[in-house]
């Protein structure tokens, strides 16, 4: 598909991630764009710089999500990052997990707009009820939501074991990993990974923190024997 009868403020990328769901694409900005910051979603800074800073930078972690995975979006707000991937990737079941009413009314708003095959939940990921009804993700995916340590507290009891957290982070993401390492493996998350996604595509690049849920029985770096070390 080609840029003939786009929006003139629409990027070639976004041909390139959102194919022939482009339009769908560019109603999800003009709904942000009109109604994100009465709507107290986005500050007034963030109007002009949606598809760079918001949509497309969501939209591509998705080379970090296999093929038909099952996705959470914990704490999706104005649907960042779950609403631009799940139309840049129709293969993925996606939930919006939002514990806000008037966000959730927001979201359900936005899914009937664009004809968007999601799940809305709304609650808070560390409830007993929430994890109860979502039952276990392959990847759940998170934006400005919390520092590391209680992100993966929240959100790796929703990943099922061999999954992953795909956490989106900005320039504090290599602190953060240093910091919450510790508390990371105690909630049984493995040694996370900082990688960037959208090289070829962004100005700059989303930066995401990679954490996989352990496989039960699989021993932790501090716990796996090693040549020298004394068994316990
Ligand atoms: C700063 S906003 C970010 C929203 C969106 N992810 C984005 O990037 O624009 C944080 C969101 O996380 C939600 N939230 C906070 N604590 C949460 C929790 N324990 N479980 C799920 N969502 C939570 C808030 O209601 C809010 O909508």
């Amino acid at each position: 598909m080609g840029l003939e009868g786009l929006e003139s403020t629409t990027p070639a990328a976004a041909v390139a991630v959102f194919g022939d769901r482009v339009r769908q694409a560019e109603r999800y900005v003009e709904l942000l764009r009109r109604h994100g910051v009465e709507r107290g979603l986005i500050g007034p800074r963030e109007v002009d710089r949606l598809w760079d800073r918001h949509v497309l930078n969501s939209a591509v972690i998705g080379e970090e999500v296999p093929r038909d995975a099952r996705v959470i979006d914990v704490g999706s707000g104005a649907g960042l990052p779950g609403v631009p991937l799940a139309l840049s990737r129709p293969d993925l079941a996606m939930v919006l997990l939002e514990p806000m009413a008037r966000r959730v009314d927001w979201l359900t708003e936005v899914a009937e707009t664009l004809a968007l095959a999601v799940d809305i939940e709304r609650g808070r990921a560390e409830e007993k009820r929430v994890r109860a009804r979502l039952g276990l993700a392959d990847v759940v995916i998170a934006r400005a939501v919390a520092p590391l340590a209680r992100l993966a507290a929240w959100c790796l009891p929703l990943v099922r074991p061999g999954g992953r957290l795909v956490a989106l982070k900005g320039a504090s993401a290599a602190d953060e990993i240093e910091r919450d390492r510790g508390a990371i493996r105690k909630a049984g998350g493995g040694e996370p990974t900082l990688t960037t996604c959208g090289e070829d595509l962004l100005e700059t690049p989303t930066t995401v923190v990679v954490i996989e849920r352990e496989e039960p029985g699989k021993a932790g770096p501090s716990s796996r024997w090693r040549p020298g070390s004394r068994a316990r």
